[in-house]
């Protein structure tokens, strides 16, 4: 538990342990250890649009396990290599040059997130991740076989069979908003088990704070307009941290908030 404190993470450095995290308004039943791939990432110090300036954030690794920082970070490289190479390949199936997208990732802020869900005695009343899409360009996510996550599948909710030899790929928001919708995110969350634990690990890839995310110019046309406003990812993601972690009287930043009416 020492450990856990010490590398806890708040509204101000958005990474480490923590276990209070809000999916949209409601507090999640699990607790998290968010690490960013590149150590020392570069990210905007408020989500005040008018603000310019950048802070550092570095991952607070605890020493004990004290494998647990090299292992982490040997996932998080084996994970990223497989997260370009899908991007690539998407780039491709959208008709563009492979490396289209990899100029935005120089300065990437994209983390892995290790979930555990501890047994829940009120399984059938709480969420363990409340229903959400994710934010990032595309998620790779490992789970063991205890099973919990539902995707959303012609408004039902649908359980993905839990395989621990599987990796799955969820589409993200900015995948979607880049590719026009020809992509679209995937809604998801993951229930909790009365009896037993259950761990997930997922690679969140994102671009770089400077970012402006759009339908990228050779997906749009007139026939075809943008169907969404530019947004800044850096402050998109500063907004997003600042409401995780608490109550908010207003909805979380969405994409939603940035598409073009009909
Ligand atoms: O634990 C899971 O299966 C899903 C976790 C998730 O959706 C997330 O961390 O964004
Ligand atoms: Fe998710």
């Amino acid at each position: 538990m020492d450990e856990k404190k010490a590398a806890k993470r708040d509204e101000v450095n958005p990474v480490g342990y923590h276990d209070g995290e809000h999916t949209k308004n409601v507090r999640d039943w699990k607790e998290v250890y968010d690490f960013l791939i590149d150590d020392s990432t570069l990210i905007p110090a408020s989500p005040d649009p008018d603000c310019q300036e950048l802070r550092t954030i570095t991952n607070p690794w605890p020493e004990n396990p004290s494998q647990f920082r090299v292992v982490c970070q040997e996932y998080a490289r084996e994970m990223e290599k497989l997260a370009f190479k899908l991007m690539e390949i998407i780039c491709l199936s959208l008709g563009l040059p492979g490396g289209r997208l990899k100029g935005y990732f120089e300065e990437q802020t994209s983390f892995l997130r290790i979930n555990h869900y501890p047994p829940c005695p009120f399984s059938d009343l709480t969420l363990g991740c409340g229903r959400h899409k994710d934010f990032d360009f595309l998620t790779v996510l490992a789970q063991d076989d205890v099973g919990g996550l539902e995707v959303k599948r012609n408004g039902k909710w649908v359980p993905v069979k839990p395989d621990p030899t599987a990796l799955i790929i969820n589409v993200g928001d900015i995948c979607q908003v880049w590719s026009n919708e020809r992509y679209k995110s995937a809604e998801h969350r993951a229930v909790v088990n009365g009896e037993k634990e259950r761990y997930s690990i997922a690679l969140f890839l994102v671009p770089s704070h400077h970012v402006m995310v759009k339908p990228l110019e050779e997906l749009v046309s007139e026939e075809d307009p943008p169907k969404y406003l530019p947004y800044n990812w850096g402050k998109f993601y500063a907004t997003r941290n600042r409401s995780d972690y608490k109550k908010q009287n207003v909805d979380n930043i969405q994409i939603h908030d940035f598409r073009v009416p009909n």
